[in-house]
């Protein structure tokens, strides 16, 4: 079944604080970093997820990173690591991470991958880490769980489902969900959001805007905040592209990657509102 993705549909399991919560409990989300000349996108990320409500945003990166990123981020912490090993014991605790925005097509990024999916998190899985299992798709959906989400656009949509999109985007992004038994996100005009059960949904309030370099970056981070705060990951993918697109919209022309994170708010206080 196909639906229209609109807030009626999960604008009630979003998760508010309440007076309880605590920057713990509110959820842990950690992301990725690719090498020295490539953290922007991880710093995207990271900002959008923190916006989107996760406690405590942690970037994990290689050494050669640390000395950029610091200087550049302020409530967003920064963990080093040298081996996907290292990266197993320090992600210890998190409760999602996303992989993917600039990690690199490289073993690494295939190591640290690997052990993620043993970690317990629940993973966002974008951009180079799609790329990197091109013709080896299979050993990537093997150590998936179904509350992980892919959220290729159709470039890396393809390298990962050849030929699937023949059929059309919809039943394309269904039977990549089934395949991957993963939640399948297909970004473009008109993203389709696809869960390892069949259901689908379409999104009908994506903005042209969007297409500006790291604009994906920031929708891995929205839906890894609502993921690290325990939301369903289809309903986290959907609300994730509703409100990105929200973002998009309201800001209009002009728009660049990073202005998203900062319209957010508005967006998030709009549904708070609605919420019953
Ligand atoms: N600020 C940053 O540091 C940014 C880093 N980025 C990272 O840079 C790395 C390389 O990005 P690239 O843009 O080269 O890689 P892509 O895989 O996006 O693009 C490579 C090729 O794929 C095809 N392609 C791209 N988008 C497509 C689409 N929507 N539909 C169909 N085909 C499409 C095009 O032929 C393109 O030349 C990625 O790791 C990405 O995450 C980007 O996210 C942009 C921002
Ligand atoms: N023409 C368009 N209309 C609506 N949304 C778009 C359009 N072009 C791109 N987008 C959206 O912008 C984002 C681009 O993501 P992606 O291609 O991964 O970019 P990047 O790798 O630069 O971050 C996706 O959310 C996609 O759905």
């Amino acid at each position: 079944m196909i639906e229209t993705n609109d807030p009626a549909l999960w604008r009630n399991f979003l998760p508010w604080p309440d007076a309880q919560t605590h920057k713990h409990t509110r959820g842990r989300l950690g992301v990725v970093s690719g090498r020295a000349n490539q953290t922007g996108a991880a710093r995207l990320a990271a900002r959008a997820g923190l916006r989107a409500g996760a406690g405590l945003v942690r970037i994990f990166c290689p050494p050669d990173a640390a000395s950029v990123i610091a200087p550049s981020i302020q409530a967003v912490m920064l963990t080093p690591f040298a081996s996907a090993e290292s990266l197993a014991r320090e992600v210890e605790g998190m409760d999602a991470m996303i992989i993917g925005p600039a990690a690199g097509l490289d073993d690494a990024t295939i190591g640290n991958i690997h052990v993620l999916a043993q970690s317990g998190a629940a993973l966002v899985i974008d951009a180079d880490g799609l790329t990197i299992f091109k013709g080896r798709a299979a050993e990537l959906f093997a150590i998936l769980d179904r509350d992980d989400i892919l959220t290729p656009h159709e470039g890396e949509f393809e390298r990962l489902f050849p030929g699937y999109l023949a059929k059309g985007r919809v039943e394309a992004a269904q039977d990549a969900a089934r395949r991957a038994q993963a939640v399948v996100v297909l970004k473009g005009a008109q993203t389709v959001i696809a869960s390892p059960d069949g259901r689908a949904r379409i999104n009908i309030n994506d903005s042209p805007w969007l297409a500006t370099a790291g604009s994906g970056d920031v929708l891995a981070g929205v839906i890894g905040g609502l993921l690290a705060q325990r939301m369903d990951s289809f309903d986290a993918a959907c609300a994730a592209v509703w409100m990105h697109a929200d973002a998009a919209n309201r800001f209009g022309p002009g728009l660049i990657a990073e202005d998203l994170s900062e319209i957010l708010p508005a967006v998030l206080r709009d549904l708070w509102s609605a919420a019953e």
